[in-house]
């Protein structure tokens, strides 16, 4: 157990390197009255209109906190990724975690050497036009993560 962490370590170092924490996400059963409660209740400066996003089968509201984002999510069309999660917790809940990586092919590339599923062959372009991709829950501790490529100069 020991070992593989260590081997995991040196790898992951040595490709690339974890950015910052892009966004939250949060699957909602309604989103309009989530988008009142983070604006009213919660009282965050900027929440954003929803914004659909076929691609990705979500709705998406981006509620600003400065140092990160909360993205409320809500299922677009009959083939939504987030249909079952929504099933399963009716009442919403934590959804993923956004990281950003300076090279999202690179990043990619070591996250398979590692054992990491993408769930995707090839990034498809996120909510902020950024090519994203989403790795399996079962390879990263029980959670999604989305990484999205955002080079910083
Ligand atoms: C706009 C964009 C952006 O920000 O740029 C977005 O965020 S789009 C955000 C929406 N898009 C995505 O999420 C795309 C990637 N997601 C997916 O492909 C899917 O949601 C999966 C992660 C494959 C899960 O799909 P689904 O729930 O239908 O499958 P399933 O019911 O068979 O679940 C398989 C196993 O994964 C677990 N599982 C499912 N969703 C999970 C989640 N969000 N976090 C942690 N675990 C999760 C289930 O409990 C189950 O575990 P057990 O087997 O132990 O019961
Ligand atoms: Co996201």
């Amino acid at each position: 157990m020991l070992r593989s962490l260590v081997t995991h370590e040196v790898k992951g170092s040595a490709a690339w390197k974890l950015g910052r924490l892009n966004h939250v996400a949060l699957a909602v059963p309604d989103l309009e009255q989530a988008r009142v409660f983070w604006r009213d209740v919660m009282c965050a400066e900027k929440v954003s209109e929803s914004v659909a996003q076929p691609e990705h089968g979500v709705y998406t509201v981006f509620v600003e906190l400065g140092n990160t984002k909360i993205e409320l999510l809500h299922p677009y069309g009959a083939e939504s990724p987030i249909a079952a999660f929504l099933e399963r917790n009716k009442s919403g809940g934590i959804h993923h975690v956004c990281l950003e990586v300076a090279d999202i092919a690179v990043a990619l590339d070591a996250l398979k050497a590692s054992g990491v599923r993408p769930l995707s062959s090839a990034p498809k372009v996120g909510a902020h036009g950024l090519p994203v991709v989403f790795l399996h829950p079962k390879d990263c501790g029980g959670v999604l993560v989305e990484i999205e490529e955002k080079r910083r100069p």
